[in-house]
């Protein structure tokens, strides 16, 4: 979350020196022949070193847009990206891993060549990249698949594998797309609880877009509630420890005031 603030530190210049991700008066539109699309107007939060901050808003404001623009993949209109205090410039960030709503495993790769792939194109000895694969596959709960093929496996176990081979590079900056999005809602909520414990392992500075405002009270320290297109940020809701549990007042409390936020009616009872 943003460092405290005092009299002699503007917001600006704490984001400027937040040690994990930051987002800096960042405003994106898409030129294209039939016109321009603004979708990103003024966004500014820090997302500060090992915390997760989960991304939620209306369908189409901007998500997307926002984690393509922490990768580097393409650079905003105006404003600025800073990854530990730096400039993000397009091409490759060493730190980074990325996990997106489809795994996109290579169906004639084996599921130990999906997760190795990102260690080998960094340099690594196949060998040394196939025991870590192997390492990783049994930390997501997938060892002795390691042979098997893409197509041999449910939709939870391949968002598994996604999961694994993003986690295998051991990224500093983790940037996932809804990936739990495609599956049931049981595997879902494994998949959640899984994915939080392997948070604890590394601890990376996390951005996550969802659209499940429970998963993101859930994984998140930090709720970044962002309006309709183009997108600004509308609130941000920190997360305590307390608050995840579903059962308790905080956890009831946060889910009105993100729902309300996005324009949900949370009282359906006299409906
Ligand atoms: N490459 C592109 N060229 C032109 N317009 C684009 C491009 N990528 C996205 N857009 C448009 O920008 C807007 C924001 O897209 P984006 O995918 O970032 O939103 P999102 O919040 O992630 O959407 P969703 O919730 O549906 O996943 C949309 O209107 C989309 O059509």
């Amino acid at each position: 979350m943003s460092p405290k603030t005092d009299e002699t530190t503007s917001p600006q210049e704490a984001r400027a020196h937040s040690s994990g991700l930051a987002f800096e008066e960042i405003s994106h539109a898409y030129v294209a022949a039939n016109g321009t699309t603004p979708v990103l107007r003024n966004v500014s939060f820090a997302v500060e070193s090992g915390q997760v901050a989960c991304v939620v808003g209306p369908s189409g404001c901007g998500k997307s847009t926002l984690l393509s623009l922490a990768a580097g993949l393409m650079e905003p209109t105006s404003g600025l990206t800073r990854w530990k205090g730096r400039s993000v410039k397009p091409g490759t960030n060493p730190d980074l891993g990325m996990a997106f709503q489809q795994p996109g495993l290579f169906p004639w790769l084996t599921i130990r060549k999906n997760v190795a792939i990102g260690l080998t194109t960094r340099g690594m000895a196949r060998h040394e990249a196939a025991k870590q694969a192997d390492e990783m596959l049994e930390t997501v709960g997938l060892s002795g698949f390691g042979d098997a093929y893409p197509r041999q496996l449910s939709g939870g176990m391949a968002q598994r594998v996604g999961i694994a081979r993003a986690l295998a590079l051991r990224p500093k900056l983790l940037l996932m797309d809804e990936p739990f999005a495609s599956v049931d809602a049981f595997t879902r909520l494994k998949l959640q609880a899984e994915f939080k414990s392997l948070l604890k392992l590394d601890k990376p500075t996390v951005l996550f877009v969802t659209h499940d405002v429970s998963e993101a009270i859930l994984l998140g320290d930090m709720i970044v509630v962002m309006s309709p297109r183009p997108a600004s940020v509308q609130k941000i809701i920190p997360i305590a420890r307390e608050d995840r549990d579903r059962a308790g007042p905080g956890y009831a409390r946060k889910m009105t005031e993100a729902l309300q936020c996005l324009g949900v009616e949370t009282n359906l009872s006299g409906n």
